[in-house]
């Protein structure tokens, strides 16, 4: 590919050979200055020729009057022979070669005349821009206009170009900004080539004709008075575009779009009209910033009498009167001409075509459906994630995640459309990246559903291929966004070995590492993410220690975090950790967000309906881009496209985790591989149950504390069937006793199951219940190897029984019991008792029996009220519906929080 400097030495290869004859024209007298030298008068004279040039003094009368001596006519003529056999040599191969490249660079619109293509929509798609602009016609001074030739410029993606005026000009300056500007707008497919005027002296004076632009947006007339704010937005663009290319590591838009195969992005030229006096320091100095960096971000200048400094690429052409002028291409001695401008009706029609077609291109309303690819599927994440979410004045607007922008923010009060505006970028990225370019984890702190349908449900069974992970309802279990995260933070660190492996800083280059792996880029969607941080509590804490982890090292590992939020502001464990927020470079506030742009960034505040800004720049007001956000959420929208999706991928169903239910246990991961007794569900990123080991060592029996019934039946239920499951019949034995009535019939049901499932069970309840004592007393007596466990459903309802001192011995069934627990273990009988309450609990164990009761699961009993059973540490716990607090002392350091599952189906299976 050439670089900018080679294209300019291209396009002007033939307008250096113009240069070099015309100076051996005018320098010709510099060789005849030696012979000269004995001649004084001949010297003098050659010399003033030679200062003011052969055209010139052509025309002067002194000269013409010193020829009258023969002797200065002999130099004259010499000089002029000279002249004119370089001057053959140009018309002769000169004059064709400049025709030819302007020819063959100023294709179509770029240098042909207007009555050929004005007033017809230009097709080209602007991957590349022509390399040479025509702007007028050029001769050697005192040649005939025969030998005129087609002067023309490097301007889109090379240069600008700059135009003085000279009294009486103006018509022709006018004539050459007004063609040239045709010339782009002709070229282009209507709208890649966006206009900006400043004209210092009127609102609307300059280039009348080309005002239909306007109403389309693709011409913005600024205020003469704020040539500021057009210098910073055009700084600001430039900025942007340059980011955006760094990114996928190209330094200009014009590789960025040869290599996207597209244009990306508009030019923008911008108009200035000046008065010829430099403008103040600070304006100068960003206009010369401007002017360096433009042309690489395709932001290019036409400076009508506006001073400018001379480093950066940039022809001038300089009118000597009203009709003529010289040009930097072509030096002195040549004169350039402007072409005669089109007639003005011509021109505004034509530019009312152009304003049309965009117009009516935009005005079909933009929907979902617009943000995906023609084809499915087919992007890389090696670099980055990048797809439009909205469209601006009917042109796509893109979210970009990579390197430069890890993480996004989105906020926005209830109901503006934070959910619709996730849908539109995941629908955008799920429709370009496959499962093994993106993996999803969303999850939603708020009430209700949002991303319940990315996973199979009754009605849809497609699921989102992208997804693993889809925590819904999670407003209660706080825990599950740590869980995420911690999973996120163990990810990081695979990477991150993964990458020391092979001495390698960035995902894409463990990708050029590791071509055979699956490196997928990772966004983790918290929505209502200040949920995790609502307490004063330990979940506050290591939600905001992780969370600063991840944001921090995930930016290089392509583990991305995008956080919503109704109000950013509430965050206060946000403040204390400001670096998350500072990661998160990439901010999308929805109408009336607060605080996710930066403080002096409002643009938010006036945003209509259904759009979004979206900052790539941390929210600094020259980053802002607003885009109107499509329906992702109806039907036949976001849902549709997870249909396509699905039936052409075959991936794994992602794991559902819905706070609002409750688990059923049949399909628990840990209970079909019989993983031996379980208790209930862990809050975690995988499908992982707490799971007992029973080894017959003293005090493996378990408690179940607390008089929240449903839940505490649950959790027996599940321990029997889960133990039943992982015993082959006749190798074990089951004993269940409830003294309750009212519970005796959902025992039976435990029953029933055993019994199905070939197992041998003894069921004590009512009239029953009153001879535990003896049957204690048998079960510990009766030797034997198979392992028995014991199902004591509502201890504590038996102690009137129990607590009967039987003669002759005088021993209770008390005393039984608690050496049951204390001695039963080792023997391999183990007990699972309910409790209704912890004092009830110790009431059983007596003083020194806590020990016998190595593990334990707490329902709606205070934390505190726990500490005794947790080795005196403190229990972080408060009760809640549904959820329970399970320690064990064998294997825990602190409890963990689990969910009962529904047992109903396991007990009705056979
Ligand atoms: N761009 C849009 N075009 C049409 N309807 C939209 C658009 N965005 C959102 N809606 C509709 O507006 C309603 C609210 O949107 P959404 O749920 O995205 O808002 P939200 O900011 O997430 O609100 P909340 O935080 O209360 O859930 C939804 O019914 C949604 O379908």
């Amino acid at each position: 590919m050439l670089g900018r400097g080679e294209r300019r030495n291209r396009a002007e290869q033939a307008l250096h050979q113009l240069r070099a004859v015309l100076n051996r024209a005018l320098g010709a007298a510099a060789g005849e200055r030696e012979r000269a030298e004995a001649l004084k008068r001949q010297l003098e004279f050659e010399q003033s020729v030679q200062r003011i040039g052969l055209a010139q003094a052509s025309r002067d009368e002194d000269i013409l009057e010193r020829l009258s001596d023969p002797a200065l006519a002999a130099v004259w003529a010499k000089i002029t022979a000279d002249r004119d056999t370089s001057y053959a040599e140009w018309h002769r191969d000169g004059l064709g070669a400049v025709r030819d490249l302007v020819a063959a660079e100023a294709t179509g619109p770029a240098g042909r005349p207007w009555e050929e293509w004005l007033g017809r929509l230009g097709d080209d798609p602007g991957v590349a821009a022509p390399r040479l602009w025509r702007i007028g016609t050029a001769q050697v001074a005192h040649a005939g206009p025969e030998h005129g030739f087609p002067l023309a410029v490097p301007l889109l993606d090379a240069a600008h170009l700059r135009l003085n005026s000279a009294p009486g000009s103006r018509a022709a300056v006018d004539a050459i900004v007004e063609t040239v500007l045709l010339r782009m707008l002709s070229t282009f497919a209507p709208g890649m080539v966006r206009l900006h005027l400043w004209d210092i002296g009127h609102l609307t004076g300059p280039l009348p004709n080309l005002h239909p632009l306007t109403a389309a947006g693709l011409m913005v007339v600024h205020d003469p008075t704020r040539l500021d704010d057009l210098l910073a937005h055009l700084a600001g663009h430039i900025r942007k575009v340059h980011a955006n290319a760094m990114r996928v590591n190209r330094t200009s838009l014009r590789e960025v779009c040869v290599a996207a195969g597209r244009r990306v992005e508009p030019w923008r030229v911008a108009v200035l009209f000046g008065n010829g006096e430099r403008m103040d320091d600070e304006q100068y100095r960003e206009l010369n910033r401007v002017a360096r960096t433009g042309p690489d971000a395709g932001v290019h200048l036409i400076l009508v009498d506006v001073p400018v400094s001379a480093n950066s690429p940039m022809e001038t052409v300089t009118f000597v009167d009203a009709e003529t002028a010289t040009s930097s291409m072509t030096g002195p001695g040549v004169v350039v001409r402007a072409d005669p401008p089109a007639p003005p009706a011509i021109v505004g029609r034509a530019a009312a075509l152009i304003r049309d077609d965009v117009v009516a291109r935009r005005g079909r309303p933009r929907s979902f459906a617009d943000l995906l690819p023609e084809v499915l599927g087919q992007e890389s994440s090696r670099d980055e994630l990048r797809t439009p979410v909205g469209f601006d004045e009917g042109d796509p607007v893109e979210v970009v995640l990579g390197d430069a922008t890890p993480h996004a923010l989105v906020a926005g009060p209830s109901g503006s459309g934070k959910t619709n505006f996730l849908y539109a970028m995941l629908g955008g990225f799920a429709a370009r990246y496959p499962p093994s370019e993106l993996e999803l984890y969303l999850l939603d702190f708020k009430e209700g559903v949002s991303f319940a349908g990315l996973t199979p449900g009754r009605k849809d069974p497609s699921w989102l291929p992208q997804a693993k992970l889809v925590g819904v309802n999670v407003n209660t279990d706080r825990e599950f966004g740590l869980a995420l995260l911690r999973y996120l933070a163990q990810e990081l660190a695979r990477r991150a070995e993964a990458a020391k492996r092979q001495e390698v800083t960035k995902l894409a280059e463990l990708r050029d590492a590791e071509p055979d792996r699956d490196w997928p880029r990772i966004v983790a969607v918290i929505d209502e993410f200040q949920a995790l941080f609502v307490g004063r509590d330990q979940i506050t804490q290591q939600a905001a220690t992780l969370l600063e982890d991840v944001a921090r090292r995930g930016r290089s590992q392509g583990i991305h975090l995008v956080l919503a939020s109704q109000d950013i502001a509430g965050i206060e464990a946000f403040w204390g950790k400001p670096a998350v927020y500072d990661q998160c470079t990439l901010r999308i506030a929805m109408p009336k967000a607060k605080r996710v742009l930066s403080t002096e960034n409002t643009a938010a505040l006036s945003l209509p309906r259904w759009h979004a800004v979206l900052n790539h720049d941390s929210g600094v007001p020259h980053g802002n881009e607003t885009a109107h956000v499509p329906d992702a959420s109806s039907r036949g929208t976001f849902d549709a496209l997870q249909h396509r999706l699905w039936q052409d991928t075959n991936t794994a169903a992602p794991r559902l985790f819905d706070g609002a239910h409750q688990p059923d246990l049949t399909g628990a991961a840990d209970f079909t591989a019989r993983k031996g007794p379980i208790l209930g569900q862990i809050i975690d990123v995988d499908d992982r149950s707490a799971t007992l080991r029973l080894d017959p060592v003293p005090g493996r029996n378990v408690a179940v504390i607390g008089t929240a019934t449903a839940d505490a039946l649950s959790i027996m239920d599940t321990a029997v069937l889960s133990l039943a499951r992982s015993h082959v019949p006749e190798t074990c034995e089951f004993h269940l006793w409830c003294p309750v009535e009212a519970m005796a019939e959902h025992v039976a049901r435990v029953k029933q199951a055993l019994l199905r499932a070939k197992h041998k069970v003894e069921f004590r309840s009512g009239e029953d219940a009153g001879k535990l004592a003896e049957v204690i007393a048998t079960l510990t007596e009766q030797q034997t190897d198979k392992p028995r466990y014991v199902f004591f459903y509502a201890v504590d309802a038996a102690h009137q029984w129990l607590e009967h001192k039987q003669p002759p011995l005088m021993i209770s069934g008390l005393d039984r019991l608690r050496s049951l627990l204390k001695n039963g273990p080792s023997a391999r009988i183990h007990t699972f008792g309910w409790w209704r309450g912890i004092s009830r609990l110790k009431d059983t164990l007596g003083f020194s029996g806590a020990d016998d009761i190595g593990a334990w699961v707490a329902l709606d009993v205070q934390g505190a009220d726990l500490s005794t059973l947790a080795a005196g540490q403190f229990v972080d716990w408060s009760p809640r519906p549904h959820r329970a607090v399970f320690f064990d002392r064998s294997t825990h350091s602190k409890p963990e929080i689990l969910i009962p599952f529904d047992t109903s189906a396991a007990l009705e299976a056979s």
